[in-house]
């Protein structure tokens, strides 16, 4: 299972984040796709990156498969499972962007400044499922994009590409974002607020402490209910100001929703965990990160590639102090 989450500060940066649930990683890296960097694609003329980007990726042969990133205009991406949903086409489309589903968040964070650029870009946009190589498969994914202004779900779905506005700046996996986002008017009677006293009878009700509104929002890890838990916390959190109070918020909300180990088995048999956490803050270009087995908070700025070759993907080391 994976969760995305997005928000602004009170001064309006933005903030983006994602768990990455999984039994097993890909061997994941940090990296830095520099201004310029030679992005090919398989269908589309390659191009130079408009944007440079930060995030989480597979650096297949200097080619970065990118999980979630960020790029210099403050404009993100993840990507979610979603099988069962997502539907690709088997071959390029003639008159069309034709993006395959491993070049989505690269293509979006190398080519675009907002939102609305993607949205209108995607009008023309047809999702091909080919593989990025020889054993690499072909992942069923949707996407969460976002900036300071709004986000959106992107998914191709059997009927076509759906691009939806979250509301709720919120992603997790399946059924669709429009299911997601009905199921939640189940739960709104849920508050922050400390309940009174309730009387029944002669019975003076008093809460055990904190929590009682919240009663009902689930607390499992199962899609549906971490799409509630999140969005709940999203919009209940105080807005919060400069980079520190932000950083902790977005962490806390998907630790919130994080996977433990021996919570949940997969299909296969093995136990799902959040394998990272990241958190991109749009304003700083600085990519924060945290692991399920360092917990300690690392993090890698756009800044850090500054004057290094374009053509190159940049793996700084890891700040730990902040
Ligand atoms: C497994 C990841 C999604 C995590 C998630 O949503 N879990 C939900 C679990 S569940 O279904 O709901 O049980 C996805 C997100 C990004 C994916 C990776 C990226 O798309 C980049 C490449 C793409 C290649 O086609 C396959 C390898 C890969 C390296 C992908 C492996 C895997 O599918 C990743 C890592």
């Amino acid at each position: 299972m994976c969760t995305g989450v997005r928000f602004t500060s009170a001064e309006g940066g933005m903030f983006f984040g994602r768990n990455l649930d999984w039994s097993c990683g890909y061997g994941e890296r940090v990296r830095i796709m520099p201004k310029g960097f030679p992005a090919s694609y398989r269908f589309l003329d390659d191009a130079p990156a408009a944007h440079a980007a930060i995030g989480m990726c597979v650096d297949y042969n200097n080619y970065p498969m990118f999980f979630d990133c960020g790029n210099d205009a403050g404009l993100a991406v993840a990507g979610l499972n979603f099988p069962g949903y997502a539907a690709y086409a088997d071959a390029p489309e003639q008159g069309r962007t034709n993006v395959c589903a491993y070049e989505f968040p690269l293509w979006v964070a190398a080519s675009f400044s907002s939102v609305d650029e993607v949205q209108t870009a995607l009008a023309n946009v047809t999702i091909v499922g080919a593989s990025a190589g020889e054993g690499l498969g072909v992942s069923y994914l949707h996407w969460i994009i976002g900036d300071a202004a709004r986000s959106i779900v992107v998914e191709s779905r059997a009927d076509g590409i759906h691009v939806l506005d979250d509301p709720v700046d919120v992603l997790t996996n399946q059924p669709s974002l429009e299911w997601h986002l009905e199921n939640l008017r189940g739960y709104i009677t849920a508050t922050n607020d400390f309940p009174a006293t309730a009387t029944w009878r002669a019975a003076d009700l008093a809460p055990f402490g904190a929590g009682a509104g919240m009663r009902g929002i689930p607390g499992d890890c199962y899609s549906p209910s971490r799409f509630v838990k999140a969005a709940y916390l999203n919009a209940n959190y105080p807005e919060k100001s400069g980079e520190h109070d932000n950083v902790i918020r977005m962490l806390r909300t998907l630790e919130g929703v994080a996977m433990v180990e021996g919570a949940a088995r997969m299909g296969n048999g093995d136990f799902e965990k959040t394998l990272y956490t990241s958190c991109f803050s749009a304003k700083t270009g600085t990519y924060y990160y945290t692991t399920y087995d360092d917990p300690a908070i690392r993090h890698v700025s756009l800044t850090d590639a500054a004057g290094a070759p374009a053509d190159k993907l940049v793996c700084p080391e890891p700040g730990r102090d902040w």
